[in-house]
């Protein structure tokens, strides 16, 4: 029984990261009918509808953050947890190795990559009794930049554009509001959100990932918590954030909402906010052959997001925007001549750098010379094959806030043309671009396959000591498209969003529930 279980295991873990559910499917093939197909979050949903088909069919991550994978398991009174425990990790092991999870488990103090997905904290797996037969097993990736997201108040509390909130339904009704807001589209909006009420600081925030284990079509059984609910997924809807933080009318997909008991001196409401590349999945197994007797959400392949031909883009009569197909290296003309809307196509080298290359080429040189280059803000899924040449499996953006305090220093520097990442920079980078004349691209998040395809060759790789995630790849690109979010002239989309968004918010200001 024991093989089979890790078999079982193994054939979830792939699933999840490789196939979108189906409740998942639906919500944000509803958001694509809620929005213009030729506005940029139109065009973005499309370009994350065709990447979820590409990794189904290519049983490739969805995104190339793996997250941090986290089991849930019910097993019968009596079964060994010590042996499944070993099973998971053996079957997470086995699935970083096949290229179907990225290496995503790094040492807090040395920053070394365990290169297997293992180690203290990795994988996270809760063990519950129960007094049935089978095992149940439910599983979900949630990546780091959604994470980051997460926001936890305790009430009473003051909150940008809502004012004050209170130790009631209305209070909590307010943070959930603001925690929609102040995600922006840095956790890859339209997002779902899982809100955790009571507790304290820990039962709070495991109390809000527990909600994102429900289905999305599912009904609160607690009436006021159903209203509230429905209320969130009206409201949160109506601030205008948008697919990526690009504007528009779809910003949340899913909101649910449950509550604990807490302590009289604490109220808590915690936030767990979730990419749109919400990966869980579950199964139940047979406890006596290790085998997989029922999946626990609808399964991918039920909802295709093949698009209706009749519903291809249509040029949109309000928002008309360049394409501009640049080689690189970037001259400073073509990159001033860039305005924020413009869709950039590039073909030829980029570097990709993220979090640990930043903080290094502050103070060293660069391996490789970055005059005119492009820099992706990107940890990408590789796998090395047996003449020892490198392949990307999965390649999306990462969170470029994270750059914020380097990026500027470093565009001057080396004298980098552009920057490709997700969810926008600040106020320093906005104004590094101005002054040396750069851009900020804007590639959709999540979109892991869909880039992975704009990618011919690898060049070569830097640093890989910082791990595959952090190292430096030098990357070949054809037709790799991204949107200029913030140009060389002041100009930034995220910014705009935010300020507008913002007023949108104080709208909810007065209250709803008494
Ligand atoms: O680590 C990554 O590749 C991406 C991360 O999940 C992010 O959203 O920034
Ligand atoms: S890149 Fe976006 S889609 Fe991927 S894990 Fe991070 S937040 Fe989610």
């Amino acid at each position: 029984m024991i093989e089979q279980f890790e078999e079982s295991i193994y054939r979830l873990i792939v699933e999840t990261s490789t196939n979108l559910p189906g409740d998942v499917r639906r919500a944000i093939k509803a958001a694509q009918e809620a929005e213009d197909r030729a506005t940029r979050a139109g065009l973005s949903l499309s370009t994350i509808a065709s990447n979820i088909q590409m990794a189904e069919c290519n049983v490739s991550p969805i995104c190339q953050d793996t997250g941090m994978p986290t089991f849930v398991l019910h097993v019968p009174v009596g079964a060994n947890q010590i042996v499944m425990k070993e099973k998971i990790r053996s079957a997470i092991a086995r699935a970083t190795k096949d290229g179907k999870l990225r290496t995503n488990s790094v040492d807090s103090l040395t920053g070394a990559n365990s290169g297997d997905n293992l180690g203290p904290g990795t994988p996270v797996i809760h063990f519950e009794q129960w007094e049935r037969d089978e095992i149940e097993v439910r599983l979900i990736l949630k990546g780091g930049g959604c994470e980051n997201k997460n926001i936890q108040y305790s009430l009473p509390a003051e909150l940008e554009g809502l004012g004050k909130a209170g130790r009631d339904l209305d209070g909590i009704r307010k943070c959930i509001l603001h925690a929609v807001y102040q995600a922006q589209g840095q956790g890859c909006s339209a997002g779902f959100i899982g809100v955790g009420i009571g507790g304290d600081r820990t039962t709070g925030y495991e109390l809000a990932k527990q909600q994102l284990f429900r289905r999305v079509d599912d009904v609160n059984p607690v009436p006021e918590l159903r209203q509230l609910e429905e209320y969130i997924m009206d409201a949160a809807n109506k601030l205008g954030i948008g697919t990526m933080g690009f504007g528009g009318n779809v910003t949340l997909l899913g909101c649910k909402i449950g509550a604990i008991n807490r302590l009289p001196a604490s109220f808590f409401v915690s936030v767990a906010y979730n990419c749109w590349a919400f990966r869980r999945q579950g199964v139940l197994i047979d406890a006596g052959n290790g085998e997989i007797k029922e999946w626990l959400y609808p399964r991918g392949d039920e909802v295709s997001m093949e698009e209706e031909p009749e519903a291809a883009a249509q040029p949109a009569e309000t928002e008309q925007r360049r394409e501009v197909r640049l080689k690189t290296p970037l001259t400073e003309e073509q990159v001033r001549n860039l305005r924020v809307g413009d869709i950039v196509i590039l073909d030829g080298e980029i570097h990709t750098g993220r979090d640990a290359l930043h903080k290094y080429l502050v103070d060293h040189d660069s391996p490789v010379d970055l005059n005119g280059a492009v820099i992706y803000h990107c940890g990408p899924v590789m796998l090395k094959d047996e003449q020892g040449e490198w392949h990307v499996k999965a390649a999306g953006p990462t969170t470029s806030a994270r750059e914020e305090p380097y990026q500027g220093d470093i565009i001057k520097k080396f004298g980098v043309r552009a920057v490709i990442g997700k969810g926008g920079m600040g106020k320093k980078t906005l104004a590094a671009l101005k002054e040396h004349g750069a851009v900020y691209l804007n590639a959709i998040g999540g979109a892991a396959q869909y880039y992975a395809e704009c990618i011919k060759r690898v060049n070569g790789v830097h640093f890989l000591e910082f791990g595959i995630p952090e190292a430096m790849w030098h990357l070949e690109t054809e037709g790799f498209a991204a949107i200029v979010t913030m140009d060389a002239h002041g100009n930034s989309l995220h910014a705009d969003v935010e300020h507008d968004s913002l007023a949108k918010l104080e709208q909810f200001k007065e209250p709803v529930f008494k």
